[in-house]
């Protein structure tokens, strides 16, 4: 999977809603109301992760989750993190 050039970077942003592009990684933050929740929706996450062998960095504090999204073989964006960023965005973030 080729790194994206600037380009076609900027293009795909228009529809990586919520993720907010810091250099050569898509990031993202979500609130849940518990403990628990987070940590569910960390484990859709990681059943993603595998499935598609694509491993987003994960930080879990409390009911805060931050997902850091990047190709560290390419050393960059590739469009397998933009279909990653979409795939989390039909997870269930507010139950
Ligand atoms: C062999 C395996 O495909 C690689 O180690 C994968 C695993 N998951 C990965 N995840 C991410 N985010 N970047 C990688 O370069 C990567 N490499």
């Amino acid at each position: 999977m080729a790194k994206l050039s600037e380009p076609e970077i900027l293009e795909r942003m228009a529809t990586a809603k919520g993720w907010e592009r810091h250099g050569d990684m898509l990031i993202h933050s979500w609130q849940f109301p518990s403990f628990r929740r987070a940590l569910e929706f960390v484990n859709q996450v990681a059943a993603l992760a595998e499935k598609y062998d694509h491993h987003p960095d994960i930080i879990l504090s409390y009911r805060q989750v931050r997902l850091e999204l990047s190709t560290h073989s390419e050393g960059g964006l590739t469009a397998t993190d933009f279909s990653f960023a979409s795939e989390i965005n039909v997870l269930p973030t507010d139950r």
